[in-house]
């Protein structure tokens, strides 16, 4: 594994992010190959764990197993968990900053972010639909082109990358083009490759429409776009279906017919993953040049104010962060 450590990000203080990092540290301390630094504030954690503030991310590889390194952001404002205060937001936003930073500048392998509640966000200038975009353009080079980033969600088997993500389903027709699915389905493909290390990926696209357009009676984004989108891709030996039915496209695939499938919309592709293993699920960030996981829930207001928080798909988050890095550096 990359002897690099993992940045993770603090996210929303108000949310489970901050008790979910103690039991994850709890839980990995004594593994070096998955040893992280968070950037948060210390105070969230002190009655968490033991902590240990680092000034850089250099020294989080004497402290991990003895205490979380926490390379400081702040001054947070005190903090009641389930209570989302305003006021935090510039730093929450500043975390996510400098931890992609620390991974474009090599003193990390990867970033994994706790959730944020992107509302919230958007009182301290925030104008991005979430950590995907935000972080592609993070990563643009100055003056490059925009990157497309490219939302996978991985679980309960299956791996499952989204067309479109967060906008109103009346949006999403026009948003899918054959150009943009082309350039998806590249992305996915070499991903599968260089992420996931498999020599030869086949992929599926859902339809937009039931029984994917019933042959154009029901709709015609499949004869229109995903199809020749589709046949493109193929052109370029790209093993990739025509669109497929999406309410049984997911058995396919649990049944080994695909290793990765291509939603429409956010719901039609989180879905399954989400209700087959919401405790393992991960989302991560496909087409950047630095590796990016987090956890498959949001900011969990009620389990951060109960004291509930379940720590399971941030330590699935960032034992994929760590072979994802492991990967890219063997590809
Ligand atoms: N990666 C991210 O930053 C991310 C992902 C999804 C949602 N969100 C944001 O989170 C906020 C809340 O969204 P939501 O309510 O739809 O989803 P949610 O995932 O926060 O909550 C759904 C349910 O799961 C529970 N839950 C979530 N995480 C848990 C954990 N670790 N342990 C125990 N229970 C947990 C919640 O209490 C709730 O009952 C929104 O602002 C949304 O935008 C952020
Ligand atoms: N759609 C994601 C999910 O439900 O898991 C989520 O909102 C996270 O989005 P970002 O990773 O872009 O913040």
């Amino acid at each position: 594994m990359s002897s690099l450590p993992l940045v993770l990000s603090m996210g929303d203080p108000a949310g489970v992010g901050p008790s979910i990092t103690a039991v994850a540290w709890q839980a990995l301390k004594s593994d070096p190959e998955l040893r992280f630094y968070v950037i948060g504030a210390p105070e969230l954690y002190r009655k968490l764990c033991p902590v240990q503030e680092i000034a850089a991310p250099e020294d989080a590889a004497a402290v991990f197993s003895a205490a979380l390194p926490v390379l400081p952001v702040g001054p947070v404002p005190e903090i009641t968990p389930g209570k989302p205060n305003e006021a935090s937001a510039p730093f929450i936003v500043s975390a996510i900053e400098m931890g992609v930073a620390h991974v474009r500048e090599g003193k990390a392998s990867g970033i994994v972010t706790n959730p944020i509640n992107k509302a919230l966000l958007y009182s301290a200038g925030f104008r991005h639909p979430g950590h995907t975009e935000f972080i592609a353009e993070l990563c643009r080079p100055e003056g490059g082109e925009p990157i497309r980033p490219v939302m996978m969600l991985t679980g309960g088997g299956l791996k499952v990358a989204l067309a479109t993500i967060h906008q109103s389903l009346a949006s999403v027709p026009a948003s899918l083009t054959q150009e943009a699915l082309v350039e998806l389905g590249s992305i996915v493909h070499s991903a599968m490759k260089s992420d996931f290390g498999i020599a030869a990926p086949r992929i599926a696209f859902t339809g937009l429409n039931p029984h994917a357009g019933e042959g154009g009676a029901i709709g015609r984004e499949e004869i229109d776009i995903i199809n020749p989108a589709a046949a493109t891709l193929r052109s370029r030996n790209i093993n990739i279906s025509d669109a497929r039915p999406a309410d049984t496209v997911f058995a396919e695939a649990l049944s080994g017919a695909y290793d990765a499938v291509i939603a429409m919309t956010h719901d039609q592709g989180l879905i399954p993953v989400k209700t087959l293993d919401f405790w393992g699920g991960v989302n991560m960030t496909l087409g950047l040049p630095i590796v990016r996981t987090s956890p498959d829930h949001g900011t969990g207001y009620d389990a951060a104010a109960a004291g509930t928080a379940r720590p399971d798909s941030l330590i699935a988050a960032i034992r994929s962060a760590a072979m994802v890095a492991k990967n890219r550096k063997t590809a």
